[in-house]
């Protein structure tokens, strides 16, 4: 594309604010299709995902999972009482890595000439953005990027909890944690500190975890969670955190004593990051939960503002807000046809322990879509876990059309459920039916093999 020569009037073709997972990829594909861009970021490039989010939580969990793996090496014949854990080599290690990601994100950004601004920016005008330093740039077109921020719920005391942001850099461990919510967050960081030692109590204010997913594979995260010593309290709110002199926090939940814990941490929710960011000025629309509400090519009510990722409050996940990204260049600045991003049929994985992995309709979604289902199950014990003496199974879910044998939905909590899950993703964002996977031979011996051979 040439907008450069189109749009003289404005200093940039595209301003980008929010340097995460959404607006690098945005910025990145539409000053490749040639495009003048800038990008602000306020905190460091590379946003949730790799600076708080996805990668340095997925590390704490290959981190945490080597207390179930030493333990277990010893049925295989090796010695591991010597094994100790340090938090803080971890900690600094993943941070490092973190660093290093930053780097190469911004290394990526500069090497397709776009603009980085490391600070704040917001919208002072249809056109214009205003920088915290004061100076003022403006833009053909305005891409909001900003992301979400964790939610934190007002009871007394709410201010001495930490939310996931501050969880990577903790001085030293909890012995107690309580941790507020039964989402993806309190599931990921419950198993964590679990596995490093912490007594960990998850406090939610409904009546189930993980809401979204199947009903099977979430009871039976409850129950191997709770088997691991993690204890579940729900329908209980807070009531109030007050400081202990000798360190640690009182915290009354209702219906419960006052209890003492050394760390409390909210994982209730993130909202989308608008406030104060100018939009009202250029007349940009907000939905009920401060969302910024765009159509299917991510374009705000306004025709030159668009809007992706986490902000949009539509699938808050880093592949979703990449996508978006990769999108809005494309059908702005790529000189073709619009692209509009598929939202359906995502799949997605919580990395509990063991983690869950999920892809299409619940089985009780499909019951309400379509009418009949048919429901496959394999309730097996991994041969890992079978050698190792854990008590843990792994339970694999396919729900198909009744119909016409089309798999609408599966469901699996198993260790490497992920890994498994998206290449079974695949087949089903591709229609088939269970005859397709029945007809392929398994490989063995694999956990994967039970997609093949489910009854
Ligand atoms: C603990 C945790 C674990 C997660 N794990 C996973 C996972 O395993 N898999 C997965 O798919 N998703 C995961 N997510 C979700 C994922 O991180 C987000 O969906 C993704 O990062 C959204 O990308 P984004 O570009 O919309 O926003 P972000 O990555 O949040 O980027 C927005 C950026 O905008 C910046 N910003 C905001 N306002 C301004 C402003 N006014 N001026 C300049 N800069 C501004 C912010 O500093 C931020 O860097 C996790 C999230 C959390 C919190
Ligand atoms: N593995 C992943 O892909 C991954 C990991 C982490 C986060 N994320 C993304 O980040 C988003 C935010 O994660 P999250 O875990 O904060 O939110 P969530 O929406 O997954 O879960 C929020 C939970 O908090 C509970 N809750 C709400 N208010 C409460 C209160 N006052 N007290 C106690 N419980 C309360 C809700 O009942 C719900 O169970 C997710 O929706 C997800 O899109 C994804």
């Amino acid at each position: 594309m040439t907008a450069s020569n189109d749009t003289p009037e404005y200093d940039y073709d595209l301003f980008t604010i929010g340097g995460g997972s959404g607006g690098v990829r945005a910025s990145r594909v539409s000053a490749a299709h040639g495009a003048r861009v800038a990008l602000a970021e306020e905190y460091r490039v590379g946003g949730t995902c790799v600076i708080r989010g996805c990668v340095p939580k997925k590390m704490l969990v290959y981190g945490a999972h080597f207390a179930e793996d030493l333990k277990d090496a010893r049925a295989f014949g090796w010695s591991t009482e010597k094994c100790e854990f340090d938090w803080k080599t971890l900690r600094d290690n993943v941070l490092d890595d973190v660093d290093r990601l930053e780097s190469g994100y911004t290394e990526t950004l500069e090497n397709h000439d776009v603009e980085i601004f490391k600070e704040r920016a917001t919208i002072t005008g249809a056109h214009e953005i205003t920088l915290e330093s004061g100076r003022t740039v403006t833009a053909k077109y305005i891409l909001v990027a900003t992301g979400a921020t964790p939610r934190m719920p007002s009871c007394q005391g709410a201010d001495h909890a930490i939310s996931s942001n501050e969880a990577f850099h903790l001085d030293e461990l909890p012995k107690k944690i309580i941790i507020a919510g039964g989402g993806y967050i309190a599931n990921e960081f419950a198993g964590i500190f679990n596995e490093f030692g912490c007594d960990v109590h998850i406090v939610n204010r409904g009546d189930r975890l993980l809401r979204q997913y199947d009903e099977a594979v979430r009871d039976r995260l409850l129950q191997i969670s709770t088997m691991k010593g993690i204890k579940f309290r729900f329908n209980t709110t807070f009531e109030y955190i007050k400081p202990c002199d000798e360190g640690g926090y009182f915290v009354k939940l209702s219906d419960c004593d006052e209890e003492k814990a050394d760390l409390v941490m909210f994982a209730v929710g993130r909202i989308p990051n608008t406030d104060g960011l100018g939009l009202d000025k250029a007349g940009v629309e907000l939905g009920e939960n401060g969302e910024v509400k765009v159509d299917r090519f991510s374009k705000t009510n306004v025709d030159h503002i668009y809007a992706v990722g986490d902000v949009t409050d539509r699938v808050q996940l880093t592949p979703v807000a990449i996508r978006e990204g990769q999108a809005f260049a494309d059908t702005v600045f790529g000189g073709g046809d619009p692209v509009a991003v598929d939202h359906s049929c995502i799949p997605s994985a919580v990395f509990s322990h063991p983690p869950i992995a999920s892809v299409g309709m619940t089985e009780g979604e499909a019951k309400n879509a379509l009418g009949s289902v048919k429901v496959y199950l394999s309730d097996f014990r991994p041969m890992k876990n079978v050698l190792a003496g854990r008590n843990e199974r792994s339970l694999f879910k396919m729900i198909c059309d009744g119909e016409n044998g089309k798999i609408v939905g599966i469901h699996m909590i198993a260790p490497e459920a992920p890994e498994m899950m998206q290449a079974a993703a695949i087949a089903v964002k591709a229609g088939l039916t269970k005859e397709d996977f029945d007809a392929t031979t398994a490989i063995h011996p694999t956990m994967a093999e039970e997609l093949v051979l489910m009854r």
